[in-house]
């Protein structure tokens, strides 16, 4: 399924490309700082990064900002609310919270791709509320109870 998504390069960003796939089936499309210098951030630190665009999902999309699995594996750097959850109705800038968990600072440079965004349907549901829901075998067992003996 591909979905049209508008998009706006943003005064910061104008020189920067857009977020790409960067194969043929990738689920995600990356993300680029667009820091206006090199961004340090310290072992243990966290940073709102800028992507220099902002986009408007259609109606009952969402987008999923997800860690690159090469930086939390190579350097520790991952994103702190991942998946950050962009809403239909945002307008703002698209930004990432990377956090450093890593034992060496990270530098964010300009362009470089920091996280993936993963645009999925979303559902609404309209709570009904009930005094009883109904029974199934599993009921209220959760949390490791299943393969027990
Ligand atoms: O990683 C993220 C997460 C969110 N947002 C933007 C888009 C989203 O639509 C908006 C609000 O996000 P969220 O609902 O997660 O944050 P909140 O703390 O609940 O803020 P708000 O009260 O504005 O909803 O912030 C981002 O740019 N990046
Ligand atoms: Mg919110």
């Amino acid at each position: 399924m591909t979905l049209p998504l508008r998009v706006r390069r943003l005064a910061h960003g104008l020189d920067l490309p857009l977020p790409s796939y960067q194969s043929e089936e990738a689920a995600g499309m990356d993300l680029l700082a667009a820091v206006e210098a090199p961004l340090v951030i310290a072992p243990g630190a966290r940073a709102l990064v800028p992507t220099g665009i902002a986009i408007a999902l259609p109606p009952h999309t969402e987008a999923q900002v997800r860690p690159r699995s090469g930086l939390a594996a190579r350097h520790g750097v991952t994103v702190l609310n991942t998946p950050g959850t962009i809403d239909p109705d945002y307008r703002g800038e698209v930004k990432v919270i990377l956090i450093n968990l890593g034992d060496e600072p990270f530098t964010v440079e300009r362009g470089s791709r920091i996280a993936q965004m993963v645009v999925a349907p979303v559902a609404r549901a309209e709570l009904i509320e009930v005094n009883e829901l109904d029974e199934t075998r599993r009921g209220e067992g959760g949390f490791g109870s299943t393969g027990h003996h």
